[in-house]
């Protein structure tokens, strides 16, 4: 994919300013609203079943995470959902935790069904699971995934109708037709909890902002990963290699981008 295509990427997101409306977990909130606004956009977190359609329907992308679900939460992710499908806004669902417990499992089989999914973002345990490929999840961890993980990523994709990106050293990303492998990123980031649950905020920030689904994810993806890289020649740990992430995703400039996005076509099974 052109590098360039994908700074441009980031330039629409900052001369959009879409509004991200979030239902989320309240472990990592506070870091996906600030990592919205560091990418170019506006967040809004709103979960209450009396507004959360409402809300949905005057944002550019709307981001599901079920990672400290309840039954009540979910029926407000029905009712956005629907709100933002019925205005044509892009849904970007995290199933975090997706196979450790059967309420997680379910919730996102039921999120799936019921609503049109954009993009399914998950970990390669998560996704493995979804896809019925033989994911494992520990916690809200990924515990691994059997077979070829960008050919896992593509059948899920098939699956589901929905474009899915999933994370790990590498970030894979698919339609179930075109896949691409982003190589941005740096271990660091996953010794910080949240940051897969800030990739969907950037994921659905993009996807507000741009107009194929794939791209705007590979870009999603390798702008956040480059932030990653940036921030990790700085760091001593994970905790001031975080305030590192968010200073770098907010200065990041759409030249450094073009230059180091590291994205190749994968080849699938
Ligand atoms: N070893 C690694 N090298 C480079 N980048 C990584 C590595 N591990 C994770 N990342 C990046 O970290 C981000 C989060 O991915 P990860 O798969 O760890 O999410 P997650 O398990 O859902 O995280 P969380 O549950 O803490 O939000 C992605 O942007 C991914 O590219
Ligand atoms: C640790 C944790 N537990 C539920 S959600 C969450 C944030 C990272 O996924
Ligand atoms: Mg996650």
């Amino acid at each position: 994919m052109d590098s360039q295509k994908i700074a441009d990427e980031l330039s629409a997101v900052r001369s959009c300013h879409p509004l991200v409306h979030h239902i989320t977990n309240t472990v990592t909130i506070n870091d996906c609203a600030n990592i919205t606004l560091c990418t170019g956009a506006a967040p809004v977190m709103a979960a209450a079943l009396e507004e959360a359609g409402e809300m949905a329907a005057m944002a550019g992308a709307l981001v599901l995470n079920i990672g400290t679900l309840s039954s009540a939460q979910v029926e407000s992710m029905l009712i956005a959902g629907k709100a933002a499908n019925a205005c044509g806004i892009p849904i970007i669902l995290d199933p975090v935790g997706a196979g450790a417990t059967a309420m997680r499992t379910e919730a996102c089989e039921r999120l799936l069904a019921e609503l049109n999914i954009a993009v399914l973002k998950g970990n390669a345990g998560e996704i493995g699971v979804l896809a019925g490929a033989g994911g494992e999840v520990r916690g809200v961890d990924s515990a691994g995934c059997a077979g070829d993980l960008a050919a896992v990523a593509a059948a899920c994709a098939r699956k589901y109708g929905t474009v899915v990106v999933m994370t790990g050293p590498e970030d894979y990303i698919s339609d179930g037709e075109r896949t691409f492998v982003v190589g941005n990123g740096n271990p660091l980031m996953a010794r910080l909890s949240g940051t897969g649950c800030m990739t969907a905020s950037v994921v659905g920030a993009f996807a507000a902002a741009g107009t194929d689904l794939v791209v705007s994810s590979v870009a999603a993806c390798a702008a956040f990963g480059r932030a990653g890289e940036r921030a990790a020649a700085q760091a001593r740990g994970p905790y001031s290699f975080r305030t590192a992430l968010f200073d770098e995703m907010a200065n990041l400039m759409e030249e450094d981008l073009a230059a180091h996005a590291d994205v190749k076509k994968a080849d699938t099974i």
